[in-house]
């Protein structure tokens, strides 16, 4: 049981006893070197825009002691043995009976990772070779549509893993793209694939079918009526093998729907959906950014990956996040964790994680299947910065939730406009933010405020307790030069590993996803019903409210 361990034992009696009465503004006032000791840079290799990578981890309630302990924690459970089967194609998803691999998929020295004895680079590279052939062809107008036209336009249809990553990372890397206009079309909702199409040209785009199984409902549905859209246009079946490609591991399944098998690029059932960008599912990054680009995306991954297997604990990046978060979560009773990039760029970042953290770590059983008798993953979500703080980062400096937070930045702009006054003016905020958070506003500096304002008396006395600021507000600043598609890489294998870290110390099968099935099901026997005549009496009340709301409401 992990509350019993000796580390959880040493670790709840040094919160109870000591650190859940410090206030980080004396931690820091107590040591000047605070900064030195809990922060960590990592130098990028690859081209020399990358530059350095910094963690600065000082702004939280820890001291050396809860360091240490934080660190003996992730010892006595095994977190450097279970990475090191993780890197070494061990099936760890015991429930899919799978190795979690989507470190091959980056894995650029090509050293032999072995699945049941055999070698899965030559595999790895040979799609990469087929990616690098079909984005040059799309990319240089030799790719052409029914009507013998260059491509313009590259709509990506698939759902959760297969379209969160491609969007997050387009949309990062946007000052990397081309000619090529990419949109994404991922809910079943008429609406999105409708709006998506209604200003393109039939001749000039191309549809690519990201779906690991190849059976989600909404990606199949969603590929049909884009079939019917092409070819409507086209009159001529011929045109799908210019304007579709699927990216999948189930070649049967494509090859049913109608997609050549030289459109189609595959990749293994070791990838998990939400790891999968950096697969074939990544094509529209690279037809967005090039191959070229994709490939310093995967370097860049691939670094942090030789980071998280070599670097002791300590040094160790994803393993100081992921016990940050351990401590909250399980220790300060934190049910949230927001991540707040400043940086336009990343607006879907956040986005993206709930689905890599809470699709991982959302669990509520051990790996051997008895109940689990700690708090699992946090509920992720964010914003970019400035736009959350005139929203609700109220809530963070003076609500009653404890919400620990990463604060994420480059140093340098992608668009130094204003003789790069915005970027100026948004680290500012970042850093005020950080501060505000940290040191937040005793009663007597509230005080001294007012009385400059001139207030005095029981005008003063009522407001003081509104602008008293507790402070104490955890938060992680991450910094590095430039994004670039090398740091995008790093960052991301970054919090990868840092949800693989806290899913062994929760002792959970981070690798599956049985969660999602139930709706799934139940979708299947209710989609019918919607459709046949008379009034539904098979479900609970509130459920045939609902659909007898719809059938008696809905237009034939
Ligand atoms: O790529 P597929 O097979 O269409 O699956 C899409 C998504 O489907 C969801 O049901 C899964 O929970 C996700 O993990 C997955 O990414």
């Amino acid at each position: 049981m992990t509350t019993d361990t000796p580390a959880w034992k040493a670790l709840q009696e040094h919160y109870d006893t000591k650190a859940s009465k410090w206030q980080m503004r004396d931690l820091f006032q107590a040591d000047p070197a605070r900064f030195e000791t809990f922060s960590r840079v990592l130098k990028q290799g690859g081209n020399n825009e990358n530059g350095d990578f910094l963690l600065d981890f000082s702004k939280n309630v820890i001291t050396d002691e809860t360091f240490k302990l934080l660190l003996a924690l992730a010892r006595e459970r095994g977190v450097e043995q279970m990475r090191d089967k993780m890197f070494k194609g061990d099936k760890i998803n015991i429930t899919e009976d799978r190795a979690v691999l989507h470190i091959a998929l980056r894995n650029r020295s090509n050293k032999p990772i072995l699945v049941d004895g055999v070698d899965v680079m030559p595999e790895v590279n040979d799609v990469l070779k087929r990616m690098r052939v079909f984005v040059d062809k799309v990319r240089s107008g030799e790719w052409k549509g029914f009507t013998g036209k260059a491509i313009t336009d590259v709509v990506n249809i698939g759902i959760g893993g297969s379209d969160l990553g491609p969007v997050m990372a387009t949309e990062a890397l946007k000052s990397y793209s081309s000619h090529l206009n990419v949109h994404f079309v991922s809910n079943i909702d008429g609406t999105h694939l409708a709006e998506a199409t209604k200003r393109l040209n039939p001749e000039t785009t191309i549809f690519v079918i990201a779906s690991k199984t190849f059976t989600t409902l909404e990606t199949i549905t969603n590929a049909n009526s884009a079939k019917e859209w092409i070819l409507a246009a086209a009159k001529d079946v011929s045109a799908v093998a210019k304007h579709f490609v699927a990216l999948s591991t189930a070649r049967p399944l494509v090859e049913k729907f109608g997609i050549d098998a030289n459109n189609m690029f595959p990749f293994w059932d070791w990838v998990g959906g939400r790891y999968s960008l950096w697969s074939a599912i990544g094509i529209t990054i690279a037809l967005y950014i090039g191959m070229d680009g994709f490939e310093e995306l995967l370097a860049g991954a691939h670094e942090m990956d030789n980071h998280f297997a070599t670097a002791p604990l300590e040094q160790n990046l994803p393993v100081i996040l992921g016990l940050l978060g351990v401590w909250y979560n399980n220790f300060f009773g934190a049910q949230t964790h927001a991540i707040l990039p400043y940086d336009q760029y990343m607006h879907r970042f956040a986005a993206y994680f709930q689905q890599g953290d809470m699709e991982s770590n959302g669990k509520s059983v051990t790996r051997d299947g008895k109940a689990v008798k700690t708090s699992t993953g946090p509920i992720v979500w964010g914003e970019p910065g400035t736009n959350g703080q005139h929203a609700f980062y109220q809530l963070i400096h003076q609500g009653t939730k404890v919400i620990p937070a990463d604060f994420i930045a480059p140093v340098e702009s992608q668009n130094p406009i204003a003789n790069n006054l915005h970027h100026v003016i948004l680290l500012a905020n970042f850093f005020a933010q950080t501060e505000a958070l940290m040191k937040g506003k005793t009663s007597d500096e509230a005080r001294k405020e007012l009385v400059a304002e001139k207030l005095s008396g029981d005008k003063l006395e009522a407001l003081l307790p509104h602008k008293v600021f507790a402070g104490n507000r955890p938060t992680n600043s991450i910094m590095f030069q430039k994004l670039t598609p090398h740091t995008l890489g790093l960052l991301l294998a970054l919090y990868e590993h840092k949800i693989f870290t806290q899913g062994i110390i929760w002792n959970i099968n981070s690798f599956d996803q049985w969660g999602v099935e139930l709706g799934k099901q139940l979708a299947k026997v209710i989609q019918p019903e919607l459709t046949a005549a008379g009034a539904v009496s098979s479900h609970d009340a509130s459920t045939n409210g609902l659909i007898n709301f719809f059938k008696t409401h809905a237009r034939k």
